[in-house]
């Protein structure tokens, strides 16, 4: 019987990426065969990064895809036309198609995707107005594209879901928060449900016995809090706005500000995308705050290039800062929450994984709760998914872990699969 070929696809508001894996049986890791990716959705002309084996494609510009749906459009036809790729030569060789999907409400574990599903999924689009929409574009493309593949829907707040009472509650009327499910529900949990199994992997430790203090920083930046491999504080919220800034967005800020930024900040958006029910503020404050308001850049490495060049009163410089102070206020709540009980600080996602500068910057700052880099191992961090950056006999360690969120959705589709196939196929 031929392997049985998974889709994993993170749907971003500007970019697709998409793993391919097969699998043979549920308890082995699926294996990676191809990655590919088409960013720049939102700034054309979209590019195409490709891997499979020795070949490689990068930066080949795409004038024809300006959509999510484009996008996986492209993406399948090139996958099904490379003569490399055996496994997945017609769109019906796809058994399931896993979809990252930010905002799951209630939802906590992989589910799925029928008609139900996505039409609750579609109603939560609201609580992830960046996210959610552009998941179900592409659910709809596979449904078209792909009608033989199972969709399922991996919740990226799932992991979240042993926050304690107190750190998911607000300080709210509780009826109206209970009515609205107005609470913290936390995300880039398929990030960090990876970074606790490769960390536990790495320190030979079982993961029930794992404290972690783990940032996941890249487009949307988040800091989250594990004890005993568990979430016990992450720090976005009812949204991913909340918390950290971010490449458009501004993280925490007074919630009085909103009132104070324009005086149409609360209504409707003109801008909303379709579908979408986004106000004014949440598009200001979603998309055009964070590194790009304050530098005009979105990419964190030119940021953290010209802030190295820049006196004390540049806005690169200030970004920079900016992050530095949040990031580290964030460590230090955490380790006070893990009475100090800490195995290691843990940095991930394209800046968490990039940024040495960064890095050395927030390890700097905490230094005074027993952590230290060791500059070499930082600057140039070996090859493997997790790494030591940290300086050797030094009170708590600090990593670099590669993470991987598409493997995540597989590695659960695969040991799930029975339970997620479609009635009929089974
Ligand atoms: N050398 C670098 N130093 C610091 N940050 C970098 C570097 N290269 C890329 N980045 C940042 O990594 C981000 C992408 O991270 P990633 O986790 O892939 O984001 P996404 O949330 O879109 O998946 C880029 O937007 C950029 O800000
Ligand atoms: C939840 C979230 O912010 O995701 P991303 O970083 O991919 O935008
Ligand atoms: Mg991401």
């Amino acid at each position: 019987m031929p392997p049985h070929v998974i889709l994993a696809i993170n749907a971003g508001s500007s970019s697709v990426k998409v793993s391919v894996f097969t699998y043979t049986t549920p308890t082995a890791d699926p294996t990676e065969i191809a990655v590919i990716e088409v960013a720049g959705l939102t700034a054309p002309p979209a590019t195409l990064k490709y891997s499979r084996g020795d070949q490689h494609i990068k930066g080949q510009e795409l004038p024809d895809v300006d959509s999510q749906e484009s996008a996986y459009e492209y993406i399948l036809n090139h996958l099904t036309s490379d003569e490399g790729l055996q496994e997945l030569k017609h769109p019906d060789d796809i058994e399931f198609a896993c979809h990252r999907v930010v905002h799951g409400g209630d939802y906590d574990k992989p589910t799925r995707i029928d008609r139900d599903t996505y039409h609750h999924l579609e109603a939560l689009s609201d609580l992830a107005p960046l996210h959610n929409a552009g998941a179900l574009t592409i659910v709809k493309a596979v449904h078209e594209k792909c009608p033989k593949a199972t969709n399922v829907a991996f919740f990226d707040n799932a992991f979240h879901q042993t926050l304690p009472l107190a750190a998911r509650t607000y300080a709210i009327d509780p009826k109206i928060a209970q009515h609205n499910k107005l609470r913290k529900y936390g995300f880039h949990g398929l990030s960090y449900a990876f970074i606790t199994r490769a960390v536990a992997s790495h320190l030979q430790k079982p993961a029930e016995k794992l404290n972690i203090i783990a940032l996941h920083l890249g487009s949307g930046c988040s800091a989250c809090c594990i004890q005993g491999g568990k979430s016990i504080g992450t720090s976005m919220g009812l949204t991913p706005l909340a918390g950290l800034p971010g490449a458009t967005r501004s993280g925490d800020v007074d919630p009085s500000l909103i009132f104070h930024f324009t005086h149409d900040a609360g209504k409707p958006s003109a801008k909303s995308a379709k579908g979408m029910h986004i106000t004014q503020a949440e598009q200001i404050l979603n998309k055009e705050s964070g590194w790009k308001a304050l530098t005009g850049t979105t990419d964190f490495g030119v940021i953290s290039g010209k802030a190295a060049e820049q006196g004390a009163d540049g806005l690169y410089k200030l970004a920079f800062d900016i992050m530095v102070d949040r990031i580290s206020d964030f460590v230090g709540s955490y380790y006070v929450k893990l009475g100090g009980e800490v195995d290691a600080l843990v940095f991930a996602g394209g800046i968490g994984e990039k940024g040495a500068q960064l890095r050395q910057a927030v390890v700097g700052k905490v230094s005074c709760l027993g952590f230290a880099l060791d500059e070499a191992a930082n600057d140039k961090p070996a090859d493997g998914v997790v790494v030591e950056i940290g300086k050797q006999g030094a009170k708590h360690r600090v990593l670099v872990c590669q993470t991987d969120e598409q493997s995540e959705m597989a590695r659960e589709c695969a040991q799930g699969a029975d339970g997620l196939r479609r009635p009929a196929q089974s």
